[in-house]
């Protein structure tokens, strides 16, 4: 055929026409030698009907029967250039879109051309191609062509568009082996099939087609494939088409990501309409490292509660989901529950891939948490001496979780016992070993409580207390652990900036943080009432030790035993001193040899009120019983906390209560002592609310101040029923542990084991 290219091809640039029309008309064709604009897998959106594109009266001219002339060929003709051979100089394209053309039988001789777009006509026979061999774009969609590739192949094309044709079977391309982009979106396809061979494909596009199943691909090198809109049930078929970037499935009816977690190089994945109704799918898409972008638009599953939160925690590296951005804020800027969620998952990975044992702080009970107590607040709130002290104080119940860190000890710390200092590379090694429970950096350092910190507390039949800041709690609050968390906040912001300097420790720029994170526990309070369980404002270490000692014995239950015993013993203006004199009569001894300064000594008392001898004999007596009863390992569901056997007496006495009521109108001072007495009974619910919660708050715009102890553990707001505690029985430590962890819906401690075992009694 191409011997009967016309001679003139030689003589001219270009073609016959260029060989028939004057200088002038040959300047004005070169003129058009600016390409239409590139359109990958379809050009048709840039290339307008004749009715709807151009202008009036400017390249229109459809030829009444459809065939296209060597006029019309010379006006569609551009970009001139070298020819293929490089002998000649030849226009390489042309674009006859929108012309209503039936016959291009004329372009049979113009072998030279490259690049031919024809579509918007009517064509049906594309036997010309056959005679372009160096065609390498070839553009005929929206036309009427029913023969897929019906013409013998160019060598090197390819770029095809048969997008909007009447293809409803494809052809083997064994010939094809140059094809490197197809489209043939809007056919009638039903079968994926003769692509085997086009070993450089990569870009199909077979949308709106009527495809049932994925076939056919084979070991294909495709980078984006598009099967929208045809009648796919499942995916299927494509573990071999590993290099694959981007895959548009979308408005078909699969109902299961299965069939995905091969393509490891996946970057995007449109899945918009069909009828995926588990987020737990998501977990078939979790392990591709570079899937930025999901879109489960029109899914039934975006009615799931929590559907995209949890979306976007199964797959962290997403940045777009469902055409909104995500990836932004959570790689440069995560809001605190990102940052706590990955905090948390990264540890559960990191333990579960260590061999599983049974830890000492899931027993004794399985239903019952592990009882532990976190001091949270702003650094230098003196945390970590209130947290010291109370372990000495109680330490027939506490000991202290001492946690890592990569920052160097202080003048006066102790390796081991204020922290374990460790170097950034063994911290490290930590996380791999999955050894950590929660981390977090502050500042230059990292903070992180191992597993190991709690277990050694736990090995002792104690509950442990820890102290640590607002991130560590939220990630703690995604384990299983379910603590009560005191908020200790200094109420006098000036005060507690003196504390700072006063330490000497740190630059103006960390003072400046730590005081802007007072903010940011009080907004959390505010937000998030029953987030805290208690609040104890520690401008004075004196003052926030007598309220946490009070709220502590709360926790464990002693203050209602004592008034359980002594409801009639008890002298009525019995105060916050006595009760922790009568506390270490029960257990909690303070440990001998404390410092003489200590500023709790006053509340310690002389010794015990001869009143009380009766009362505190028999609490030892009950903590012997409690002590055989949670060591029954058969019972264990049936424990009775010492705590809530306090609150069903204390219902029986509550007018003799000496704890600060619940829905009091103003804020009770602990230094008045009296005032305590005075207060009425709580309804008889053993709540943690009570000392600090009460002290001035005037200081610090915390919401709700007066009520403040209500909101914070979430006892008294009806907008906050469901966190609210209601213990029906004794026994209500079985039916908290199925609360949510982290919602704090217990008003004691859970019970706690069996108490230390080597006890070390001061002498
Ligand atoms: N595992 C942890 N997770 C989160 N925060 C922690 C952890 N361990 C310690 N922290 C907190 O890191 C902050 C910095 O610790 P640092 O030891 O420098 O402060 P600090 O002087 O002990 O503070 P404070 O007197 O309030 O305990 C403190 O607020 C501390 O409570």
């Amino acid at each position: 055929m191409q011997n009967q290219v016309p001679k003139s091809f030689s003589r001219l640039p270009g073609n016959t026409k260029e060989a028939s029309v004057g200088y002038f008309d040959f300047i004005r064709i070169c003129a058009h030698t600016v390409s239409p604009p590139e359109n990958p897998l379809g050009s048709q959106e840039n290339l307008l009907p004749a009715s709807e594109g151009a202008e009036e009266g400017e390249e229109r001219s459809v030829e009444d029967d459809g065939e296209l002339n060597e006029e019309e060929v010379a006006k569609c003709l551009h970009n001139l250039g070298p020819s293929a051979t490089g002998l000649e100089y030849m226009y390489r394209s042309l674009s006859a879109p929108g012309r209503n053309l039936t016959d291009i039988s004329i372009l049979c001789s113009y072998i030279h051309l490259q690049k031919l777009e024809l579509p918007y006509n009517k064509i049906k026979d594309l036997s010309c191609v056959s005679h372009m061999p160096y065609l390498l774009i070839l553009d005929v969609s929206h036309n009427e062509i029913s023969d897929f590739f019906g013409f013998h192949p160019p060598k090197n094309l390819k770029e095809v568009n048969f997008s909007y044709n009447q293809v409803s079977e494809m052809k083997v391309l064994s010939a094809y082996f140059s094809l490197e982009k197809l489209n043939v979106d809007h056919n009638s396809i039903r079968e994926i099939r003769g692509l085997e061979k086009c070993a450089r494909l990569r870009y199909l596009s077979l949308a709106h087609n009527r495809i049932s199943r994925i076939t056919g691909l084979g070991n294909l090198p495709l980078k984006e494939l598009c099967l929208r809109g045809n009648f796919l049930r499942k995916v299927e078929n494509m573990d071999t088409i590993w290099t694959l970037q981007t895959l548009d499935l979308s408005s078909n009816k699969i109902q299961s990501l299965a069939g995905l977690q091969n393509l490891q190089l996946l970057g995007s994945l449109n899945l918009e309409g069909n009828m995926v109704s588990e987020i737990k799918e998501a977990t078939h898409i979790h392990d591709m490292p570079l899937l930025s972008e999901l879109n489960l638009l029109r899914n039934p599953v975006q009615e799931q509660a929590d559907y995209r939160l949890a979306l976007i925690f199964l797959l962290q590296q997403l940045r777009t989901l469902d055409q909104q951005e995500v990836s932004a804020v959570n790689k440069y800027d995560p809001p605190p529950e990102v940052t706590a969620a990955r905090d948390h998952m990264m540890h559960l990975v990191h333990q579960l891939r260590q061999p599983q044992v049974i830890f000492d702080s899931t027993l004794p009970s399985l239903d019952a948490p592990y009882p532990m107590l976190v001091l949270t607040g702003p650094q230098a709130c003196g945390k970590r001496e209130l947290a010291h002290r109370l372990c000495r104080d109680f330490n027939d119940f506490f000991a202290y979780g001492t946690c890592h860190t990569t920052r160097s000890p202080y003048f006066g710390e102790e390796d081991g016992s204020d922290y374990h200092f460790v170097s950034e590379e063994v911290f490290q090694d930590m996380i791999l070993e999955g050894k950590f429970i929660q981390t977090m950096r502050y500042g230059e350092h990292w903070y992180g409580l191992s597993r190991e910190a709690i277990e050694s507390v736990a090995r002792e039949g104690l509950a442990c207390c820890v102290h640590m800041e607002l991130e560590g709690v939220r990630s703690l609050k995604l384990t299983y652990f379910e603590p009560r968390y005191i908020l200790l906040l200094p109420m006098d912001r000036e005060g507690y900036g003196q504390r700072l300097r006063r330490r000497g420790l740190y630059s103006q720029a960390q003072i400046n943080f730590a005081l802007s994170r007072v903010d940011e526990y009080v907004k959390v309070n505010k937000e998030k009432p029953g987030f805290f369980d208690n609040f104890i404002p520690c401008d004075s270490t004196m003052e926030a030790y007598k309220a946490l000692g009070q709220v502590v014995r709360e926790y464990l239950g002693l203050e209602e035993q004592e008034e359980t015993d002594c409801s009639s013993a008890v002298p009525e203006n019995t105060s916050v001193g006595d009760s922790l004199t009568d506390g270490r009569s029960k257990g909690t001894q303070p440990a001998q040899g404390a410092d003489q300064t200590d500023p709790t000594e006053d509340l310690r008392g002389s010794g015990l009120p001869t009143e009380k001898a009766g009362a505190a004999l028999g609490g030892i007596e009950r903590e012997k019983s409690w002590s055989l009863h949670y060591t029954q390992p058969l019972n264990r569901v049936s424990l009775t906390a010492p705590g809530s056997i306090g609150q069903q007496t204390l219902r029986d006495c509550a007018s003799s209560s000496s704890v600060v009521p619940a829905t009091g109108d103003g804020p009770p001072d602990l230094n008045e002592e009296n005032s305590l007495q005075e207060t009425p009974a709580r309804s008889g619910r053993s709540s943690p609310q009570g000392m600090g919660v009460g002290l001035n708050m005037d200081a610090l715009d915390i919401p709700g101040q007066v009520h403040n102890s209500d909101r914070l553990i979430g006892t008294q707001d009806p907008d906050h029923a469901p966190q609210t505690p209601q213990p029906s029985s004794p026994g209500g430590m079985t039916e908290s542990a199925s609360a949510r962890p982290g919602s704090n819906a217990k008003p004691i401690l859970p019970p706690i084991p069996s108490g230390r075992k080597a006890t070390t009694r001061p002498k």
